[in-house]
């Protein structure tokens, strides 16, 4: 099974979480839109639910395949969002933001009273930190700020590159107009003062580790789908 079956095994699996009348996040990223082509063959069938998506481009493929859509200002609590991942591990905090939407993702999920993350067996680890972290930050005084993201990830014994996003050859815009950093630091020991620490820095707008949302992971492997709960 390739990869992409996998991740529509994952979205399938999710769909089993789904009631109708619900009020949904709905992610971002390859795992998600699948969920969203398999929601919306729901949605034909006759289930009632309302969107929240957690960026443009979620919203325009939503809109595309006829899936109801609110946002978090018409509907600010909602009952479950579904969402892809970059990493995952026991604890199931995540890394998110391979696709640029963490600040978006992390805003439906903390207004979500549950979150489900959908994934291939891929995203597995151990420890976070084999995906560059992504860090969303101001574009005013990104020198700066990433001289104090650098000197933050230091006191806690990491480093390595940081590296502005690109596109196309462009520096590469959030939907919220941000910039967005990635932090190869590696294996990420304290995951919870790395997250202190980023915060505490004007600059930084969010960043991709998200700790104590994810409710359930949905696992597609090779031999089946699993799912996950915390271990904490
Ligand atoms: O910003 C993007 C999101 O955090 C995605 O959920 C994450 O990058 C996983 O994407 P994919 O399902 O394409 O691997």
């Amino acid at each position: 099974m390739d990869a992409k079956a996998l991740k529509i095994e994952a979205a399938r699996a999710a769909l089993g979480y789904v009631e109708s009348g619900m009020r949904l996040g709905i992610g971002t990223g390859s795992t998600a839109e699948e969920f969203v082509r398999l929601l919306a063959e729901k949605v034909a069938a006759g289930m009632k639910v309302i969107g929240v998506p957690t960026s443009e481009r979620t919203a325009a493929l939503c809109r595309e395949l006829s899936v109801p859509l609110s946002t978090l200002d018409e509907t600010p609590e909602l009952d479950l969002t579904i969402d892809g991942a970059d990493e995952i591990d026991p604890a199931l905090s995540l890394v998110k933001g391979g696709g640029g939407a963490l600040l978006r993702e992390k805003i439906v999920a903390a207004a979500s009273a549950r979150m489900v993350v959908i994934a291939d067996q891929t995203k597995l680890v151990d420890a976070l930190g084999r995906f560059p972290l992504p860090i969303e930050v101001n574009p005013f005084g990104l020198k700066a700020t990433e001289i104090a993201i650098a000197k933050a990830a230091a006191k806690l014994g990491l480093s390595g590159p940081l590296v502005l996003r690109k596109t196309g050859g462009e520096t590469f815009v959030t939907d919220g107009g941000h910039f967005i950093i990635d932090a190869s630091f590696g294996r990420i020991p304290d995951t919870r003062a790395l997250s202190d620490a980023l915060h505490a820095i004007p600059g930084v707008v969010e960043h991709g580790l998200f700790l104590g949302l994810a409710t359930v992971a949905v696992i597609a492997g090779t031999d089946g789908v699993k799912t996950v709960h915390p271990t904490r």
